[in-house]
């Protein structure tokens, strides 16, 4: 995630009328953040975005074929109008979600849900790549790019680019991606806002509570549960107590019904008769089992060797953590019961 080319995008978005009152650094973990660089009063702008610097990818009635093409078109076009914006996102390297993750690794997400989605968007993609006419793509890769050749990697980054940095405010439901907005982490608690882009030619990203200079400034990204961060951003959230069951293992989760952020699972704590204590019991003790009895579709690789591996084996023992309290949590409610 390189930084040398944040001043260039500040001044670009100075220039276009814009303000940004941050400034961009790595931290220890060599996470790249957006930082305060003055006190920044509750609903002071922490920067205000010109609509002439934001790229528009797109909505969600369309397939993601829009977003990827969007991305892939300015991302190689040299003259795009977009260029100190693009210069700053992360390389290919350094960009993770289901979008550019290799098939091989889908058996490790140990889950049905996980390990179908991670093949669908390779399967997406490569239909993508492949070009061939389909009635249900709003473009095909020719028709955004012409003849200009493109791997089935360069469609896996614009893909991962688009789904890892787009968003979209209360009105205006675009894909939309917003420079120096998108170089803050993702914080769940965390209240700072975005205006409702209405009305004026600028996206308003505004303090939900009085900064200070040096503070990171963070922007909750919704309620993400570790493995839909790991399927969807490539990072496992700060770990939170007590820990939170992944998506996939909450009792709320529904495989045939595509997750919103408007309706998360419940974060309230399972209650119930002793009947639907016990079946819950139950319902992780077989989720605990089919994970630790599914082996490892990979060779072991020492800590540090691939890193996609260590972010799938640690997700792995997030889930067994949460599921572990989750179970002792109930066992006890069972026995308060019990001794009544
Ligand atoms: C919209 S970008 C945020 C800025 C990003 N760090 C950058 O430098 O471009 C989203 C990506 O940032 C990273 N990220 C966001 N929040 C994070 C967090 N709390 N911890 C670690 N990485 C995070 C993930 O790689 C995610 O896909």
């Amino acid at each position: 995630q390189p930084v040398d080319n944040i001043d260039a995008l500040f001044n670009w978005i100075r220039g276009l009328g814009g303000e940004v009152h941050a400034e961009v650094k790595v931290d220890s973990n060599g996470v790249r953040g957006l930082y305060a660089t003055k006190a920044i009063a509750t609903m002071e702008n922490i920067a205000a975005i010109p609509s002439a610097a934001i790229i528009n990818a797109g909505s969600f009635l369309e397939s993601f074929s829009v977003p990827t093409l969007t991305v892939l078109r300015e991302w190689k076009d040299p003259h795009s109008r977009f260029k100190p914006y693009i210069d700053t996102w992360p390389g290919p390297d350094a960009v993770l979600n289901s979008c550019n993750m290799a098939a091989k690794y889908a058996p490790m997400w140990k889950n049905e849900h996980w390990e179908k989605t991670a093949l669908e968007w390779d399967s997406f993609l490569l239909s993508l790549h492949n070009g061939s006419m389909n009635v249900d793509l709003e473009y095909t890769v020719k028709e955004v790019v012409g003849n200009q050749p493109v791997s089935l990697e360069d469609l896996r980054y614009a893909c991962a680019i688009s789904s890892t940095r787009y968003v979209s405010t209360t009105r205006r439901k675009r894909l939309l991606m917003a420079p120096v907005f998108d170089l803050a982490n993702h914080e769940r608690d965390c209240d700072n806002m975005l205006s409702t882009y209405e009305g004026e030619d600028f996206l308003y990203f505004i303090a939900a509570k009085d900064l200070q200079p040096g503070d990171e400034i963070c922007y909750s990204y919704g309620a993400l549960r570790d493995d839909y961060a790991v399927a969807h951003y490539g990072f496992l959230p700060r770990l939170e107590d007590p820990p939170r069951l992944s998506l996939v293992d909450h009792r709320d989760f529904k495989p045939d019904v595509p997750y919103s952020h408007d309706e998360p699972p419940s974060e309230e704590p399972f209650v119930g008769t002793p009947e639907e204590l016990r079946a819950e019991l139950q319902r992780l003790r077989s989720i605990r089992n089919h994970i630790t009895g599914t082996p490892d579709a990979l060779p072991p690789q020492p800590r540090g060797q691939d890193p996609i591996y260590d972010l799938l084996k640690d997700l792995e023992a997030r889930r067994l953590n949460a599921i572990d309290y989750e179970m002792a949590r109930i066992e006890g409610l069972l026995r308060g019961k019990e001794e009544l």
